[in-house]
């Protein structure tokens, strides 16, 4: 166990009935939420009546491995999670959700399906509504037809036992006004991030009994557009009387990338650096987005010679879009990466039918499962088949009370018949189907395949990145690529914060503060080393040439500016470069024929041009747009 510092065991020691923890970046809060947890388990408190709420899943993960390394089993923390997914649990397993209008076996909608029903209502009852309306239902206003929408809306999920994510919180915040709720303590990671709701579910299990432990940090705050407001630790002292205490000490960072942060909110900001000077964050100008992935490519390939693993190396943007150029280049130098990002079931096709399948199973009245069923375009049962299909539906409770495996499951629903055999993407699709299946399946010791669905099928508890990414191959070991919001929580030893070009970081049109915290979120995710990069030159809606305005509110003795004015003796370098390794690679090469010059290398490539080596012509620069070459790729490609 961490020796904890002064502040970090006040905090732990305090017995109010709300503590809230406001803590600066890297100060230990995660350190400190779990010591508490494990303290109270301790001290007696029965695991099982203890809440954990976090903001990401991945949040859950961490607080359940640091835990798994202390006596407590996190198993035994029954109701540890995100806030919808505990949310999820309660509703079925603890509240009685039927004083509602619901059975247990409710099924979860993802957005883009709740849109698709919004439409559908919209036709069906003439309710004319715009494209914008629909997309920020229900909204502030609440005009006749959207109030009509609402009503339609709440019938339809009744009928059909659907709940959308945002119900979760509404729901749990109805029966918890309704029912009684007897827990002992409630203990919240990211506490900045709650919005209005989730402070009144708070409030509301405090009323119950419950002692409240929440940790926060207010420049964290990166969720004001879904509700999240910096001043909550503010108001919510305010309005509960809590106890608030600090924590000031930066544990992670070296101290010149926390002095250079803190800058940014100076003079309130209190965080203080534990750590060493180390290296000043580092400001890097490039000629376009393929230089500075090129350029990131050979400096990585020379960290990880050094022994830096690639995954303690993380590249941060701030839009999804700008990961393309890195991808392109570092499969082009066989750099290992990991993207993280979020998958929604409803983005795979068969695995949404699928999972409406088991909801099927468990709930044969669900109409929209049927439908999704029954009726999809691509897997639906035709007539021939629907006979089959219902038969198994009805006789699935039978098959699931034992241990199955996927290819009991698989031959069981004979999915082979469904997942049109015929069709390109059969093979994807079993994989798809299999290694989900395996995913979500438990140890043969376990429980029964009935028991698993309920548990992690309904309550969307699988980890469907990790399927996607097994199916894509992906290693599990690479750099990691993930926007800034994704960064929040996560630390590294160097971070590399590509495209910081103005319009871009800030983002255009958005909450300037919000986009400060955003890039203070970044900045803080590495250990060691910074290096924030911005382009001369780039395709980005919005950006401009110009450096981001927060460069310059960074600690200037904290940071160094390696720029130069003339970006071409970058192009050359990066050239050389380039060259240089497709000649280490030559089976990644690529050959070009040209009419007058024979048959030569591509040994540099742009947005814009080729660069193509001839034997006994030398190099040649091609525009892409009138290209006159022909080109053949050897065996790898
Ligand atoms: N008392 C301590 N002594 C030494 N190291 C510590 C101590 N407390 C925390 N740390 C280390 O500091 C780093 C940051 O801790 P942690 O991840 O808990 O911070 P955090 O406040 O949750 O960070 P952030 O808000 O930036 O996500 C971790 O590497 C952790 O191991």
């Amino acid at each position: 166990m961490k020796k904890l510092n002064k502040e970090q065991q006040q905090a732990i020691a305090v017995d109010e009935q709300i503590v809230l923890v406001k803590s600066a970046v890297g100060s230990g809060k995660t350190t400190v939420l779990t010591h508490k947890i494990c303290q109270l388990c301790e001290d007696g408190v029965d695991p099982g009546s203890i809440v954990v709420l976090t903001f990401t899943r991945r949040a859950a993960n961490e607080i359940h491995r640091r835990l798994s390394q202390f006596v407590v089993h996190s198993q035994s923390l029954e109701y540890c999670g995100t806030f919808h997914s505990v949310a999820n649990r309660l509703l079925r397993d603890y509240f009685d959700i039927s004083v509602l209008g619901f059975s247990r076996d409710f099924s979860i909608i993802e957005d883009r399906q709740r849109s698709e029903i919004l439409e559908e209502l919209c036709f069906d009852h003439n309710i004319r509504i715009s494209k914008r309306e629909l997309r920020n239902f229900p909204g502030n206003q609440s005009s006749d037809k959207t109030k009509l929408l609402q009503e339609e809306y709440a019938t339809y999920k009744k009928r059909n036992n659907i709940v959308d994510f945002d119900d979760l919180m509404i729901y749990l915040n109805e029966l918890l006004a309704l029912q009684p709720a007897k827990f002992s303590w409630i203990i919240v990671d990211e506490f900045q991030d709650c919005d209005e709701i989730q402070s009144q579910i708070l409030n509301k299990f405090v009323d119950h009994g419950a002692q409240l432990f929440a940790v926060g940090d207010p420049y964290q705050t990166i969720y004001h557009w879904r509700g999240s407001n910096p001043v909550i630790f503010e108001d919510f002292a305010n309005l509960s009387g809590a106890y608030t205490t600090e924590l000031s000490l930066n544990y992670r960072s070296s101290a010149n990338i926390v002095e250079a942060a803190k800058e940014l909110f100076a003079p309130h900001n209190k965080v203080r650096a534990y750590r060493e000077p180390g290296t000043p964050v580092t400001i890097k100008k490039h000629l376009d987005a393929f230089h500075e992935a090129t350029y990131l490519a050979f400096l990585i390939k020379s960290l990880a010679a050094q022994e830096i693993d690639y995954n303690q190396i993380a590249i941060l943007y701030r839009r999804q879009v700008q990961r393309e150029e890195i991808v392109k280049v570092f499969q082009q130098h066989d750099i290992p990466f990991v993207i993280q990002r979020q998958v929604q079931l409803s983005s795979i096709a068969v695995l949404d039918w699928l999972y409406n399948l088991f909801v099927l199973c468990l709930n044969r009245k669900n109409l929209f499962a049927k439908r999704m069923v029954f009726s999809h375009r691509k897997y639906g049962a035709k007539k021939e088949k629907r006979a089959f299909l219902k038969e198994k539906i009805a006789n699935f409770s039978e098959f699931a009370q034992q241990y199955v495996d996927e290819d009991d499951i698989w031959d069981y629903f004979a999915l082979h018949k469904f997942l049109s055999p015929t069709s390109a993407s059969f093979e994807k699709d079993q994989q798809l189907v299999l290694t989900f299946l395996r995913e979500i399946l438990p140890d043969k010791s376990r429980d029964d395949f009935y028991h698993v669905l309920r548990q992690n099928i309904l309550c969307r508890d699988y980890n469907l990145e990790t399927v996607v990414d097994k199916v894509d191959g992906c290693r599990s070991d690479g750099v990691q690529l993930m926007t800034l919001h994704s960064s929040k929580g996560l630390e590294f030893s160097h971070v590399f914060i590509v495209g910081a070009n103005a319009g871009n970081i800030p983002l255009q049109r958005q909450n300037l503060e919000e986009e400060k915290r955003l890039f203070y979120v970044g900045l803080t995710r590495a250990k060691e080393y910074v290096e924030i990069s911005y382009t001369n030159s780039t395709q980005l809606y919005g950006a401009t040439k110009d450096p981001s305005a927060f460069l310059e509110e960074l600690n200037p003795s904290c940071v160094h500016w390696e720029e130069t004015d003339d970006t071409q003796t970058d192009l050359k370098e990066l050239t050389n470069m380039v060259k240089e390794s497709r000649l280490q690679n030559q089976t990644s090469q690529r050959e070009a024929f040209h009419e007058k010059y024979g048959t030569g290398m591509v040994v540099a490539e742009d947005e814009n041009s080729f660069m193509v080596d001839f034997p006994g012509y030398g190099e040649k620069s091609f525009s892409k747009v009138f290209c006159p070459l022909k080109f053949k790729e050897t065996d790898e490609n």
